[in-house]
């Protein structure tokens, strides 16, 4: 690790109110997009977008949109996020010439051709413990320190237990087993950055706009590993946000988590694994055991910056001449 860079790029989020944020925002004249990425979110997507709308909206005007990125939902998540005063974006819909890939990764890649703000701030739509500063404070380091990109999110996690909830000071089962694992061994000087997958960050457009971007929930380690390679680890900060708790994915859905991870990390080590990746398993669940097969997708999107405009405003008054 960098010799320094913990101590000079750690920040809480106490160190600002929004109300300095604000200042601050206006002096550099820059404003601000919350991206907040959901697949079948309906139960908590509605209370998230309204506590950010009251707080960082209405009382300190720091963010200037509130953008829901729909991806794929089969429930009511497009309807609720609305419903909260949200602008809501179904993925399969936002440039549907460039086409549609499934995925975390997707929806926050294609957010890029529907908001303007100069950062872009992301916020998972799972949160079930957190405050409105998980988005403000993301905002400290790159209104204040002129060589920072991307700023990531970290906390103690709140984890509920028979019995209460008990606060973890480690991160989640892939994080503390793949992803700092990973960039200890292939880029130390990432290995002070303590929630590597958390899905509180916060970039500038600029920045997002270079960097190819996985479908999948690759998303967080690449744009790290990237920010580090392209303009060096004093690019990336990290701000303690407190303590967040958050819906739990099954082992077996943390595995094909995992398996994007590792793909993604050999790729830019020089090991191809190619788009889709084959996990199997033993399904014992139906008394019988069966075999089963699935696919993890390590497809990546081409940096949005290079993206030309939408072909049929291209064409414009081509069409029907
Ligand atoms: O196809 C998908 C899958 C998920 N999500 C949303 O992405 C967020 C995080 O997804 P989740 O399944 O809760 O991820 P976690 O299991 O919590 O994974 C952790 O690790 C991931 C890999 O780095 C990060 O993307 C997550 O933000 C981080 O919380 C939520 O708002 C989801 O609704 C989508 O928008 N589309
Ligand atoms: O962040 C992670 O490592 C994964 O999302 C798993 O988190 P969990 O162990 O808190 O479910």
């Amino acid at each position: 690790m960098s010799d320094t860079w913990f101590e000079d790029r750690t920040y809480r989020h106490t160190d600002w109110t929004p109300e300095r944020l604000l200042d601050l925002k206006r002096q550099r004249g820059l404003t601000v997009s919350l991206v907040v990425p959901a697949r079948n979110e309906e139960a908590t997507v509605g209370g998230i977008v309204s506590r950010v709308r009251a707080a960082l909206v209405e009382r300190t005007p720091l963010l200037d949109e509130v953008v829901v990125m729909d991806s794929d939902s089969t429930d009511g998540t497009g309807r609720a996020a609305a419903r909260a005063g949200a602008t809501v974006h179904r993925t399969v819909d936002v440039r549907p010439d460039l086409g549609h890939r499934r995925g975390k990764g997707e929806a926050m890649w294609k957010s890029q051709f529907v908001t303007s703000g100069d950062i872009i701030v992301f916020l998972d739509a799972d949160l079930v413990e957190w405050d409105t500063h998980f988005v403000s404070a993301l905002l400290g380091p790159l209104l204040t320190e002129p060589g920072v990109g991307l700023v990531k999110g970290f906390y103690d996690r709140l984890l509920d237990l028979p019995g209460g909830a008990r606060v973890s000071h480690e991160g989640g089962r892939v994080t503390e087993l793949v992803a700092r694992p990973t960039l200890a061994l292939r880029w130390p000087a990432l290995s002070g950055v303590v929630q590597p997958l958390s899905g509180e960050w916060a970039i500038r457009r600029d920045l997002f706009g270079q960097l190819s971007v996985p479908t999948g929930y690759g998303v967080e380690l690449a744009v790290l590993i990237d920010t580090h390679l392209r303009c060096g680890v004093r690019a990336v900060a990290q701000v303690d946000l407190g303590r967040r708790a958050h819906r739990h994915q099954s082992l077996r859905g943390l595995g094909a988590m995992a398996t994007e991870l590792l793909a993604i990390a050999d790729r830019r080590c020089g090991i191809e694994h190619g788009g889709d990746v084959a996990i199997r398993w033993f399904d014992t669940s139906d008394g019988h055991g069966r075999p089963r097969t699935g696919t993890v997708s390590t497809v990546e999107r081409p940096p949005a910056a290079g993206v030309g405009p939408e072909r049929s405003r291209v064409l414009g008054g081509a069409v029907g001449r």
